[in-house]
C-alpha cells in the first residue's frame, strides 16, 4: 500500500515527529493563543467550550506576558508555553501585627505552564524558566509566584514554599455545633444566589484583600472567571449551585450536595472561597456554614494554615486538616524585594544568599530590617547566616519560620543571627491566598 499524501489532502502534520536538538524560546503573541489554549486543555486534562473560552479564558490572558516554544520541522505546532498574570500581592506592613497597614505590591504570577506530551523530559520547562526570570530581572519585576501542578518542580528554579494551606473537612452533627461560649453570638447572614451576590463582591474583595497578607488582587477578569456562574448551575459531583453569605467584612461561597441516608439527611457543604478580615465576619460566616439546615460536612480545600477555626469550636476535634504547599515564591531581585515589605522587629544581619539560577542574587547582603520597610546592600563582611535564595522566599511572607529551615538542616549560621532574622522575617498569623492560578 502507498503512503504517499493523497495529492488532495494537506499533510498530516500533527504526526510529525518531534524535531531533534535545540528549540528556542520566543515570546509569543495574539497569534498563538488558539494553540495555547489547546495545549493547555491537552496538559491538564480539561476541556472547556469556545463559548466559555471567549467569555472568560481569553480576557484572563495577556499573550504577550508568555513566552514558548514552536517546533518548525515538527508543523510548527507549539510545543510549551509559560504565562505571566500581573497581578498584585498584599506584603506584610508597618510591623505585620493584626490591623497595621499592608501594602499590594505588583507581583509575577507564574501560570499556564506546559510542555507538549512528546516534547517533555528535554529542558524546555528549565528553558522557559529561564528566559521568564531573565525578562522579570531586566523588566525590574522583584517577586514572582505560583502554584505548583507538583511540588518538586520549583525549587530547583529558586522557589520557596511560601503560602501552606490546609485542606479541611468538618464533620458535625447539625445540632448548633457549639462556639466559645466568650464568643458573642453573631447575628444570622442571608443567603444568596450568585446573581444576588455579584456586584457586591469585587469592590468588597478591593476591600478587605489589601488587609490580608498573601491575598491577591483580582482584576475583573479574574472575578469574570470566578463569577462565571449560573444560578442553576450543578458542579459534577451533583452539588447545586454556589450560593453566598456576605457580611460586611467577608464573604463565603459554598455548595450543597444533598445525600439522604435511612439515618436522616447528611449534606455536604463545600467552600469555593471565603474571606473573613475581622473576628466579627469570621464567628459570623462560621456560624452560617455550620447552621445550613440538613447538612453534616463542610470541607474546603484552602483553609489557612493559622485559621482560628478550632478556637472557635468547643470541639476542636470535629476539623480535620490536612497540610500542603501552596503558593510559592522567588526572590527575583533581592534588594528590590527586600525593600517591599515591612519587618516584625528590627534586624542587621549579613546574609551569604545561594542562587545558582540567578547569580544576580548570589553573594554576602548586609540586610537592614526595620518596623517600615528594609534594604539590602551588598558587603565584605562575614556572614552571620548562610541560605539559598529558595529558603529566604520561603520565609518572606512568614508563612515559613525560618527556625523551621534551620531545624531542617537548610539554613545555617550563628544562633543569635538566626534568632533576630527570624523574628524580622516572622508575622503573627502565617499568610494566606485563598485561590489558585
Ligand atoms: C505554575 C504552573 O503552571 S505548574 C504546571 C506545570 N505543568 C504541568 O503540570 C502540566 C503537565 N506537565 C508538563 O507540561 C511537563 O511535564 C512539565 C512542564 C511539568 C515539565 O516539562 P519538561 O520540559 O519535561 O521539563 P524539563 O525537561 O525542562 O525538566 C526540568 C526539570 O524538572 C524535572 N522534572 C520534570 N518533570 C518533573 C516532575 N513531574 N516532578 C519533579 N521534577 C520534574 C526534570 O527532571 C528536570 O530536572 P533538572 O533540570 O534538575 O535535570
Amino acid at each position: 500500500m502507498s503512503t504517499a499524501p493523497h495529492p488532495d489532502r494537506p499533510a498530516v502534520t500533527a504526526f510529525a515527529a518531534p524535531s531533534p536538538g535545540p528549540l528556542p524560546v520566543v515570546p509569543l503573541t495574539d497569534a498563538d493563543v488558539d494553540d495555547l489554549i489547546e495545549m493547555d486543555q491537552l496538559s491538564f486534562n480539561y476541556s472547556v467550550s469556545r463559548a466559555y473560552q471567549d467569555r472568560v479564558t481569553r480576557r484572563l490572558l495577556d499573550p504577550l506576558r508568555f513566552v514558548g516554544v514552536r517546533d518548525h520541522g515538527a508543523g510548527n505546532v507549539l510545543v510549551a508555553a509559560s504565562g505571566i498574570y500581573s497581578w498584585g500581592m498584599t506584603f506584610p506592613g508597618d510591623g505585620g501585627g493584626p490591623g497595621t497597614p499592608a501594602a499590594v505590591h505588583p507581583v509575577a504570577a507564574v501560570t499556564w505552564v506546559a510542555v507538549r506530551t512528546g516534547w517533555r523530559g528535554r529542558g524546555l520547562l528549565r528553558a522557559m524558566m529561564r528566559a521568564q526570570l531573565d525578562q522579570l530581572h531586566d523588566g525590574g519585576e522583584a517577586v514572582a509566584i505560583l502554584t505548583a501542578s507538583e511540588p518538586g518542580l520549583y525549587g530547583r528554579y529558586g522557589y520557596g514554599s511560601a503560602i501552606p494551606r490546609n485542606r479541611a473537612e468538618i464533620a458535625h452533627s447539625g445540632h448548633g455545633t457549639g462556639f466559645q461560649p466568650t464568643v458573642p453570638t453573631p447575628a444570622p447572614l442571608r443567603e444568596l444566589t450568585t446573581r444576588e451576590a455579584a456586584p457586591l463582591l469585587p469592590s468588597l474583595w478591593d476591600r478587605l484583600a489589601p488587609t490580608m497578607t498573601g491575598h491577591l488582587s483580582r482584576p475583573p477578569a479574574a472575578w469574570a472567571a470566578f463569577l462565571d456562574i449560573d444560578d442553576d448551575d450543578e458542579d459534577d459531583r451533583g452539588g447545586r449551585a454556589i450560593r453566598w453569605a456576605i457580611h460586611p467584612d467577608g464573604f463565603v461561597g459554598y455548595r450543597i450536595r444533598p445525600e439522604w441516608e435511612d439515618s436522616g439527611p447528611k449534606h455536604e457543604v463545600t467552600v469555593s472561597q471565603l474571606v473573613a478580615a475581622s473576628p466579627a465576619a469570621f464567628v459570623a460566616l462560621w456560624r452560617h456554614l455550620l447552621d445550613l439546615p440538613l447538612t453534616r460536612t463542610i470541607s474546603w480545600g484552602s483553609m489557612a494554615i493559622d485559621d482560628p477555626l478550632p478556637d472557635l469550636l468547643v470541639n476542636p476535634r470535629l476539623l480535620r486538616t490536612n497540610r500542603a504547599d501552596h503558593v510559592w515564591l522567588r526572590l527575583v531581585d533581592l534588594p528590590r524585594a527586600i525593600g517591599l515589605r515591612g519587618y516584625r522587629a528590627p534586624a542587621r544581619v549579613t546574609v551569604d544568599v545561594r542562587d545558582t539560577f540567578c547569580p544576580w542574587n548570589s553573594g554576602r547582603w548586609l540586610l537592614d530590617l526595620e518596623t517600615t520597610g528594609g534594604s539590602a546592600v551588598r558587603t565584605d563582611g562575614a556572614a552571620d547566616v548562610v541560605l539559598d535564595i529558595a529558603d529566604l522566599g520561603a520565609t518572606f511572607l512568614g508563612g515559613t519560620p525560618l527556625a523551621r529551615l534551620v531545624a531542617a538542616g537548610r539554613v545555617t549560621g550563628d544562633p543569635t543571627a538566626l534568632a533576630t532574622l527570624g523574628l524580622a522575617l516572622s508575622t503573627p498569623l502565617a499568610p494566606s491566598c485563598p485561590e489558585g492560578f
